[in-house]
């Protein structure tokens, strides 16, 4: 193990049995006395590690084990098989020790009163976690001041827009000052400006605080703004565990070749030089393999009326979405 990781789980493992119901009358007859079951393997051997202060970004597509994982690591649920440790605890004995130290925050539930101010919820969560009164209005204030909520806090929450109502939650997830804050879709449903908010402000929440950060976002602009490290989970299983560029060179060895033509070409004459993956009026775009990315510009410009043309790796979501359609990813052309 690694000594000084403050996330550690080794060969985590979640099997749910869902009991098999049809829906006829015999059947639901026959279903109380022979109960069937399903297992369904959540989470299958994962073992992971993550040192204090790093910002992890957890993707896999939906129904991969994500959410069962970080229910896991805040005692949540027992896991079926393994073990693991977070700040120090057993995290499902849910000590009051440990659940001072983490946060989970779920982008799809909310723990602020929907009809009350959100300062109502945060006092009774300084309550719980015996928060004393100046350190409480301190930590407001700072929170706040980073979230750009002030003059938010008194209305009631159902007045709020999603994003200052996430904001708000985060304030109540932090109030106790965690040291691991698991996150799952913080910026679900949010505007892009509310997404670059949270994402900013979590940015500078783990550079002052230090805070370690595993993170689960549909949206890739997250992951690549926050998350120098990610870890892909598919039917429950850890696929990679690296650095975020590591990703791109192991599941995507192709870059993009964006083109602008003097004139519109079918797609067809475009194959000759690579996987075509747009056609649009005189925009073009090309997935090429790396080693011969020089080659097939050099051709790309010596045959084709080209006006500008521009190499980028391909878009993470593309990465990501080819890395959970195969398992691995097919080589273009
Ligand atoms: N309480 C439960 N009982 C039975 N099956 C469950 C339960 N919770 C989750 N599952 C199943 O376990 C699998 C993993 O679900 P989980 O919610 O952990 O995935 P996820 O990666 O978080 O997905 P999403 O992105 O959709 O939230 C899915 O097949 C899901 O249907």
């Amino acid at each position: 193990m690694s000594e000084d990781a403050i996330v550690f789980a080794q060969d985590l493992t979640k099997h749910y049995q869902v009991a098999l119901k049809e829906e006829s009358l015999l059947a639901t007859l026959r279903h109380f006395f022979f109960r069937e079951y399903r297992l369904v393997r959540a989470v299958e051997g994962v073992s992971l590690a993550i040192a204090p202060g790093e910002v992890v970004g957890f993707l896999g597509p939906n129904g991969a084990g994500k959410t069962s994982t970080l229910k896991m690591l805040t005692g949540l649920l027992h896991p079926t098989k393994g073990t693991a440790r977070v700040a120090g605890h057993v995290p499902w004995r849910r000590e009051k020790a440990f659940l001072k130290k983490i946060t989970l925050v779920m982008g799809n539930k909310q723990q602020l009163v929907w009809d009350l101010p959100a300062m109502d919820t945060f006092r009774l969560n300084a309550a719980i976690y015996e928060i004393p009164e100046g350190e409480f209005r301190k930590r407001v204030g700072e929170l706040a001041e980073m979230l750009a909520l002030e003059g938010k806090l008194h209305q009631p929450v159902r007045k709020l827009s999603l994003g200052e109502r996430m904001k708000a939650e985060l304030l109540a997830a932090l109030l106790h000052r965690p040291e691991v804050l698991f996150l799952d879709e913080p910026t679900l449903g949010l505007d892009v400006n509310a997404q670059v908010a949270v994402r900013d402000f979590l940015k500078e929440y783990n550079r002052r605080y230090g805070a370690t950060i595993l993170l689960t976002s549909h949206y890739m602009a997250d992951i690549a703004a926050l998350c120098p490290r990610v870890l892909v989970i598919h039917q429950g299983r850890l696929l990679y565990d690296g650095a975020l560029e590591g990703l791109l060179e192991r599941f995507a060895p192709y870059r993009e070749v964006g083109l602008t033509l003097k004139s519109p070409l079918p797609k067809e004459a475009l194959r000759a030089f690579g996987e075509v993956r747009e056609v649009e009026g005189r925009e073009a775009r090309l997935l090429v393999p790396r080693e011969r990315l020089m080659e097939r510009v050099a051709e790309i410009l010596k045959r084709l009326p080209v006006e500008d043309l521009e190499v980028k790796e391909p878009p993470l979501e593309e990465v990501i979405a080819r890395v959970f359609q195969e398992g691995h990813v097919e080589e273009p052309r």
